[in-house]
């Protein structure tokens, strides 16, 4: 087993051991998904979005994701307020700044996200152009329509100007600190055809930022599980109905041996 694949699974072990309560504000589309998916890994999931909470809620959680898939303006107050208060109490926390670029208000609201300081952006390669002002027609939706690789000088211009780690998703995964850069390449195609696994991803860093303090280490041990999870449920599927599915499963039987298939370039 290399030295990354142990690594990783020293992770998953911190996780499954210390259950971190993962504070998450995320889109409609998601909820569900992403609970579970942190259920299957061994993290404690919670969804709370009401701005009369949102700053109790974060103190009593090992980290926060903020996710802004269906946005409306009650939750980007509660956003704005419960992404501050993560960073008095120095809390890490995740922004997924899902469809940035797409609209005038995404972009508005990810920008100001951004400026609170989140400990890791993660988002797909045109959303880290959009963010990153490179190309504001970069994005058309919620999923990208460039290449990871199109988007690494980006991210570690967003990195840099935000002091925090980015991650841009998609057949290989890129981690930069704005200084080192990571590569992970693990998942499967198919994987673009379930809705919410990006925001899985996000999830995911979530809970690897409860056990991990480095945070350029939680995002691509993250990184990894996801790939790999992805793709032995993409060798057990027939089509995504089942993927979604057995990426549960094979979260939940993640094992040492399993994670030998974690590739770092
Ligand atoms: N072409 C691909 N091959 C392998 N894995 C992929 C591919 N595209 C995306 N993934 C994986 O799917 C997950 C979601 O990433 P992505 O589709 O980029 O996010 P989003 O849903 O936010 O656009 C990540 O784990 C990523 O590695
Ligand atoms: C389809 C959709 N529409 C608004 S949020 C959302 C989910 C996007 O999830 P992901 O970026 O993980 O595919
Ligand atoms: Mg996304």
């Amino acid at each position: 087993m290399g030295n990354h694949a142990r690594a990783v699974w020293e992770s998953v072990q911190k996780v499954r051991a210390g259950k971190p309560l993962v504070h998450n504000i995320t889109n409609y589309v998601v909820m569900n998904t992403t609970a579970n998916a942190l259920l299957s890994l061994g993290a404690a999931p919670a969804m709370v979005h009401a701005a009369e909470e949102v700053e109790d809620f974060v103190a009593i959680a090992s980290s926060l994701v903020i996710n802004i898939g269906t946005l409306s303006s009650p939750w980007i107050t509660a956003m704005r307020l419960c992404a501050s208060r993560a960073n008095e109490l120095d809390k890490p926390w995740v922004l997924d700044p899902v469809g940035v670029g797409a609209t005038p208000l995404r972009t508005r609201v990810s920008d100001q996200l951004a400026q609170i300081g989140p400990t890791v952006i993660r988002a797909n390669a045109s959303e880290v152009l959009a963010l990153a002002a490179v190309n504001a027609k970069a994005t058309r939706g919620v999923d990208s329509t460039e290449p990871s690789q199109a988007a690494i000088e980006p991210a570690r211009q967003l990195a840099q100007t935000y002091k925090c780690v980015v991650v841009v998703s998609g057949a290989v995964d890129y981690v930069t600190d704005g200084d080192k850069l990571l590569g992970i390449r693990n998942g499967h195609p198919m994987m673009t055809r379930v809705t919410g696994l990006g925001c899985t991803a996000s999830a995911l860093v979530g809970a690897f930022l409860g056990v991990e303090p480095d945070p350029l280490v939680a995002a691509a041990h993250a990184m990894a599980v996801l790939g790999v999870a992805g793709e032995i449920a993409a060798e057990r599927s027939q089509g995504p109905g089942s993927l979604q599915m057995n990426l549960l499963d094979a979260l939940y039987q993640l094992d040492e041996a399993t994670l030998a298939r974690v590739r770092f370039v």
